[in-house]
């Protein structure tokens, strides 16, 4: 049942606050859109300017436009020298100049009458803060999985327990979870002293200060993490989690028109065509782009390729053509489509040429595969990517082969065993029915009186009257 409002027939306002990137961005429009519609919540998204990239202004503008019931809350940074940091990445200083904005971030709250805060894990050191001196409740929308964020929540103590052992990171074993093997461990967190490392115990500790945590995960792809955190068993102290995804409203991307990838995929047969990408941006090296080519070409598969152009190593200036290694383009011509489009990724994943996803296994693809019951062969790169890959293994969405080599993060997979795994991947039936009871089981969870649309009123309820935890 829709939230109604307090007693004074308000209804509740919740401000959303994602951090950079599309890979939370996305997510955090989707909550919006889901919020918004049929939840009894007005919702306004914080849009922190100047963005990041024209990818996130496109996404924006289409979001506003398509979804006119959530709100834009203009948000300006404080202007900075970013020549402090000659080195750091967009995203660092992004933190950094968000960090030094928080003053200004009161104001704008009380401005917009809030009633209640959803943030990223990765701002939680600058939002909480001030929801406590506004009094305000502050929730966190987890973009990772719900494995991943009951390792978050877990590593702290795993690390106090072990202290002293000399031994560096190995399996966890997260209580009510389940073990998450050494190599799956996101590469930065086996060196104590990394700023990563410090930087995720820092988010794990303050998961206790949200009032609310919601996951973009349901019951069925992660069954047993949900369960663990929702019952407290993975860290003290924990606050409501919500498993309200997957998060997927109607299509609202940004459409180039320059792209004739649909086109291309109306031409080709039934679950025919192998979908590969590696999400939003991050580099993958050109080595491991030419040994996918060369795979992809001997699977003897039909293809689409979406590779982006920070897919390219920065320093290498060579055309698609010849990164692809050479020749590559014009033998493939009949049967591939390599493009550098932002293309949309829900549209493509139900469009019924396509069988199999090559992806990376960041988060939101492996969600809007699983809603897609589309089987994944899973190439994780880096962070929580392995840990994804675990999920989706297993919960049957897909395949991953854990035992290619392990060389870190930076590891190249060769294409014979790629056009292997392909091959196999694509000849499994019960893979692929699996797959599509998946889409059936996040169909029912986001329906009326599913296990996530139930989350999401609870969480709609608890923002109209809820207590803050925060303080
Ligand atoms: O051409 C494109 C490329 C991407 N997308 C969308 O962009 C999002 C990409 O997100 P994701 O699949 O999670 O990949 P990343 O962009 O790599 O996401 C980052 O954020 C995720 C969520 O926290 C993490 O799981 C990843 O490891 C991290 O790299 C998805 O919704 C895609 O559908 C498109 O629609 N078109």
């Amino acid at each position: 049942m829709p939230s109604s409002g307090d007693a004074a027939g308000r209804r509740p306002h919740v401000v959303l606050i994602p951090s950079a990137g599309m890979g939370h961005l996305v997510p955090f429009g989707r909550l919006a859109v889901a919020l918004s519609s049929g939840h009894g919540c007005d919702v306004s998204l914080v849009t922190v300017l100047p963005t990041v990239s024209t990818a996130e202004s496109k996404h924006l503008d289409a979001l506003f436009d398509a979804f006119p019931a959530v709100r834009r809350l203009d948000f300006e940074l404080a202007p900075f020298d970013a020549s402090e940091f000659p080195r750091a990445d967009p995203f660092f200083l992004r933190f950094e100049a968000m960090r030094r904005s928080a003053p200004l971030l009161g104001p704008l709250l009380t401005g917009a009458g809030a009633s209640a805060l959803a943030t990223d894990i990765a701002l939680t050191s600058v939002v909480i803060p001030v929801a406590k001196e506004q009094g305000l409740p502050c929730h966190i929308l987890f973009t990772a999985s719900a494995a991943m964020l009951s390792l978050c929540a877990y590593f702290p103590t795993y690390l106090d327990a072990n202290a002293g052992d000399g031994g560096g990171v190995g399996d966890v074993d997260i209580p009510g979870v389940y073990r998450i093997p050494k190599a799956s461990i996101p590469q930065a967190l086996h060196d104590p002293n990394h700023l990563f490392t410090r930087q995720f115990v820092a988010n794990g500790r303050s998961l206790t200060s949200a009032a609310g945590i919601l996951v973009n995960t349901f019951d069925a792809l992660e069954p047993e993490a949900v369960a663990a955190l929702q019952q407290g068993k993975v860290a003290s102290g924990f606050p409501p989690v919500f498993a309200v995804g997957p998060l997927l409203p109607a299509s609202n991307q940004a459409k180039d028109p320059q792209a004739n990838y649909m086109e291309w995929l109306d031409a080709q047969p039934a679950r025919s065509v192998v979908y590969v990408s590696f999400g939003s941006r991050k580099a993958i090296s050109g080595e491991q782009l030419r040994e996918l080519a060369a795979g992809l070409e001997t699977s003897g598969h039909r293809f689409l390729w979406v590779v982006k152009s920070t897919v390219v190593d920065r320093d290498d200036a060579a055309e698609l053509g010849e990164l692809l290694g050479e020749g590559f383009l014009e033998r493939v011509e009949k049967r591939g489509l390599v493009t550098k489009a932002w293309v949309d990724q829900e549209e493509v994943l139900k469009h019924e040429s396509v069988a199999l996803f090559v992806s990376h296994c960041g988060w939101n693809s492996v969600t809007e595969a699983a809603a897609s019951g589309v089987p994944v062969l899973a190439l994780p790169r880096f962070g929580d990517q392995r840990v994804n890959s675990g999920v989706v293994a297993r919960a049957g969405l897909g395949v991953w082969a854990d035992t290619w080599s392990w060389e870190g993060e930076a590891g190249v997979i060769g294409a014979e065993e790629i056009s292997e795994k392909v091959k196999a991947a694509m000849a499994d039936e019960a893979l692929r029915r699996k797959a599509a009871s998946l889409a059936k089981a996040a169909a029912k969870a986001v329906a009326g009186g599913g296990s996530s649309h139930r989350c999401l009123v609870e969480f709609a309820r608890l923002c109209q009257g809820g207590t803050c935890r925060t303080n």
